[in-house]
């Protein structure tokens, strides 16, 4: 092969991500020509609306797809974290490079915690993980909504006077944000949402020359640890638009993961966790999610589940 086109949303940590996989396509195949089909996808259109009644996380990824299936591009890049369990067929993940750290982050001033928050701090996200989350650890903060690209939300932030804001620490790392940071939460904190800080590849199943292409960049951990974490979340989806967290690790021949469901105000959350053999990643994903459905988590969907996905 001589050349790919990437196809990409224009956000700039989209950008980013692509420009970034074809920079590693470029050092891992010198010669490559690599060309960029950028894309402006319905979710980046509605950004006005919560994005949980405009369709759901879906909505960054299906416009993309179908440039691949249309053959209008060779592959795209995904953040993980925005793409539903069921992907359409044709299509596959052909590579998962390695994951970027998978943490929440609060920005605002330096020194500022969850813990020296004031009472009834005002604390902005987009995400119902993170909402039910803060609210269950201090139900005294107010929750406000924040959408749109990362820069966005920081500007937002600062214009409503907000006394902090939650964000993928990935994100703020591939755009040099990290001075935004005021802390790092532990994922014993804040429990990621499922493919955080996970970068996916795809392309046509039966474009073997690109699949060829991408194989250097996989690497098994992330791998494993995606298994488990989408396995969880395809047994739950029955209910999406509730907070829905998951993150595996993989110790040795071991996967390890905790998963979460809540109700959005924080004032129930179900948590679990399990391990088992890596190549048992599936078995241990579907399993959690089978024990927290059994332990009320099936309640929560009941009451809150709705036909689309939200933003995690
Ligand atoms: N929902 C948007 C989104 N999708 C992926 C990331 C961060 C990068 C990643 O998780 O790989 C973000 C931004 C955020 O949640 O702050």
């Amino acid at each position: 092969m001589k050349a790919v086109r990437i196809a990409t949303r224009q956000s700039p940590l989209a950008l980013w991500q692509a420009r970034h996989v074809g920079s590693l396509l470029t050092q891992l195949h010198p010669g490559l020509e690599v060309s960029f089909v950028e894309m402006t996808t319905a979710g980046d259109r509605f950004l006005a609306a919560p994005l949980s009644t405009v369709g759901g996380k879906g909505l960054f990824v299906k416009e993309i797809e179908q440039c691949l299936l249309d053959g209008r591009a060779d592959l795209a890049v995904h953040s993980l974290k925005d793409m539903t369990s069921v992907l359409p067929a044709g299509l596959l993940l052909a590579a998962l490079p390695v994951r970027e750290d998978p943490r929440d982050a609060l920005c605002g001033p330096a020194g500022l915690t969850i813990e020296r928050l004031p009472r009834g701090a005002r604390v902005g996200t987009s995400s119902l993980r993170r909402s039910c989350i803060l609210r269950a650890r201090r139900p005294d903060l107010e929750i406000v909504s924040l959408r749109g690209n990362v820069q966005t939300r920081l500007a937002r932030m600062r214009e409503l006077e907000l006394h902090g804001a939650v964000l993928a620490f990935a994100g703020l790392k591939r755009l040099g944000l990290e001075s935004e940071i005021a802390e790092v939460l532990p994922t014993s904190l804040s429990l990621p949402a499922v493919g955080q800080g996970v970068l996916a590849i795809q392309c046509r199943t039966e474009d073997v020359a690109v699949r060829g292409l991408l194989a250097p960049l996989e690497d098994a951990t992330t791998r494993v640890a995606v298994t488990a974490e989408r396995a969880f979340m395809a047994r739950l989806e029955g209910g999406c638009t509730v907070p829905l967290a998951g993150h595996a690790t993989v110790v040795g021949q071991t996967v390890h993961m905790r998963g979460l469901v809540g109700r959005p105000d924080g004032t129930k959350v179900v948590e679990g966790e399990r391990s088992g053999p890596v190549e048992t990643a599936l078995a241990v994903g579907d399993a959690l999610a089978e024990d927290l459905l059994a332990r009320g988590a099936a309640d929560i969907l009941r009451d809150f589940g709705r036909a689309s996905a939200p933003e995690s």
